[in-house]
């Protein structure tokens, strides 16, 4: 009988009518999904063919290792979420995540480091956001792509969330700024308003807090935490303008913080340490300047001796520093030795018959194992090698010299400041090795990269003979015509990234591969050198492998005798 009432029937059509229209809706919904995920999956197919092509290459930008370690992260996890939510999907992601099983997939912590390592090189070698998220490193290096919305307001996330509201409010600066120009948005902007309001506040500008706060509600009139710190912000800008009218000295007013000075940079830490942090951060950019007295007195020559095996090949060399002397001692490593070394550094598994203890039967086992325990045959040639060189270029006893430490730092790897040698109050800090303190430094540069800054060209003005604009009119050229060509001297290339540096002597090393540093840590008394107080820059592209050899003070007696105090050579 439904069908003969003609109201009953146009209800049903009404309601049909709204059926329709909400399956629509779930088909454009599903479709915009679809297109999403297949925006994004073309996007991460993008940055995995680049990086299989050369992960060495393509990891040695630190843009690229942080756009790849995102996505594996983030970006996977929001990938998930979007496919979770039919049942085709999970029973893929199920798949997918077992087969990921048998790996250490990078988690929220890896993200957090490789956006720290960015975040330093940024503070180190004063890179620009603006520059960076165009994915270029100080106009040189090029990122394979620019970073969208989403990936810097990642990073002001990271930041935010290690409590570095500095970073986290140029980021999101960007972030705003990268957003309003997409077309396809990839973040939402009132989340980008929310992270940027409270980290300006953080820094201390209140004002430019609640302004960023009141766009924010504009856009979400119900954002409840909008509308709570709104409140706050008010009464906080309030309390401070009271403050200002009380005490007109007051350096670090709303007035002060608007005009650009943050509070970054905390009051309490020592002005030793501040001073020192500039000094580290000045030369790892290369800013150091060697005065034109000391730089006469340095010098490079071919070493003949001590011993007979310099008599036949020489060392080059070069001394960059005079008290304390700093000597670079050019191709000490061939490419095999680097090779050798560097493997020995690297765990390594290897397949070997052995005897099952519990069976008593052989088999074959594949085994890690440590590089003391393979230091046989070549490799161990390859050590005794580089001690004899060691020892015939400096003629010190080699007997009591630790082993070759080697060390490979990543990207914005670095170390900080820091002596060689164990100071008085560290009693016993070689105690074990019983051969005293560590006498010398020998640093071995195994593989390094550094970005090429800048040329710093000085003209040198040859002869007196006057340019175009400055010809006397009634002289005319002289007897010796116009200036027929400029030489022009490369005085210094300015280097960045990866640099050894010396805060107190304003010294930077960038040796090339194969090269060693050599220096003394011990004055002849015995007493600690404080002027060789040296770090390793953060690395700014590519990757930085050295090896440390430390030279104690026994069986140096007669080599380098002990003295009152003068220095040695
Ligand atoms: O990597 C460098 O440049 C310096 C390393 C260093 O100072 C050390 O390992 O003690
Ligand atoms: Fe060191």
């Amino acid at each position: 009988e439904v069908f003969t009432s003609m109201s009953d029937m146009s209800h049903l059509l009404a309601t049909e009518g709204e059926m329709i229209r909400a399956v629509e809706g779930y088909i454009t919904a599903q479709e915009e999904k679809l297109e999403k995920l297949k925006r994004d999956v073309f996007e991460m197919e993008r940055i995995h063919d680049e990086a299989s092509r050369s992960p060495e290459n393509f990891l040695g930008n630190p843009i690229n290792a942080y756009l790849l370690v995102k996505q594996l992260t983030v970006d996977w996890a929001d990938l998930q979420t979007i496919m979770s939510d039919d049942s085709t999907g999970k029973a893929m992601l199920n798949n997918l995540t077992s087969m990921a099983d048998f790996l250490r997939w990078p988690d929220e912590e890896d993200l957090t480091g490789v956006a720290t390592a960015l975040m330093r090189l940024q503070d180190t070698y004063n890179l620009d956001t603006a520059q960076l998220a165009r994915g270029n490193i100080n106009g040189k290096k090029q990122a394979y792509r620019e970073l969208t919305a989403a990936d810097c307001f990642e990073l002001g996330r990271q930041s935010y969330n290690t409590g570095d509201h500095y970073h986290t409010m140029l980021w999101m600066n960007e972030a705003l700024k990268r957003q309003e120009m997409e077309s396809n948005k990839t973040v939402d902007h009132a989340d980008i308003l929310e992270y940027l309001a409270f980290s300006t506040y953080m820094q201390g500008n209140v004002r430019q807090a609640l302004k960023l706060t009141n766009e924010l509600l504009a856009e979400r009139p119900n954002h409840q935490r909008a509308q709570g710190n709104k409140i706050y912000y008010e009464e906080a800008l309030q309390a401070q303008q009271v403050k200002k009218l009380g005490d007109d000295g007051d350096s670090l007013g709303v007035d002060a913080i608007e005009k650009g000075y943050t509070v970054s940079e905390s009051v309490d830490v020592p002005d030793a340490w501040q001073k020192e942090r500039r000094a580290y951060e000045q030369l790892c950019r290369g800013e150091g300047k060697i005065s034109p007295q000391l730089a006469k007195r340095l010098s490079c020559f071919y070493q003949y001796g001590p011993s007979d095996l310099l008599r036949i090949s020489p060392v080059k060399t070069e001394v960059v520093h005079i008290d304390p002397t700093i000597f670079i001692y050019y191709d000490v490593l061939s490419d095999r030795e680097i090779a050798i070394i560097k493997e020995l550094a690297t765990p390594m598994f290897k397949r070997a018959t052995v005897q099952n203890y519990k069976t008593g039967e052989l088999e074959t086992a594949s085994y890690r194992i440590s590089k003391s325990s393979w230091l046989k045959g070549e490799d161990h040639e390859v050590v005794a090698g580089v001690n004899k060189r060691i020892g015939s270029i400096t003629g010190l006893n080699m007997d009591t010299a630790e082993e070759l430490q080697v060390a490979n730092y990543g990207i914005g790897g670095h170390y900080e400041p820091h002596f060689d040698f164990a100071r008085r109050e560290e009693k016993d800090a070689f105690k074990s090795l019983g051969t005293g303190n560590r006498i010398a430094t020998y640093l071995f540069y195994i593989e390094v990269e550094h970005l090429h800054l800048e040329d710093n060209v000085e003209v040198v003005r040859m002869g007196i003979y006057p340019m175009k604009d400055e010809i006397d009119p009634e002289l005319g050229l002289g007897p010796w015509g116009n200036r027929m060509s400029t030489l022009l001297f490369y005085m210094s290339d300015v280097e960045a990234g990866g640099a050894t540096v010396f805060p107190y002597l304003n010294l930077s090393l960038w040796p090339k591969k194969g090269a060693a540093a050599f220096w003394y840590n011990l004055h002849p008394s015995g007493e600690g050198d404080t002027l060789t107080r040296h770090a390793a820059c953060p690395v700014l592209v590519g990757t930085k492998w050295v090896s440390n050899k430390w030279i104690h003070e026994r069986g140096q007696e007669f080599r380098r005798p002990c003295a009152q105090n003068y220095n040695a050579l």
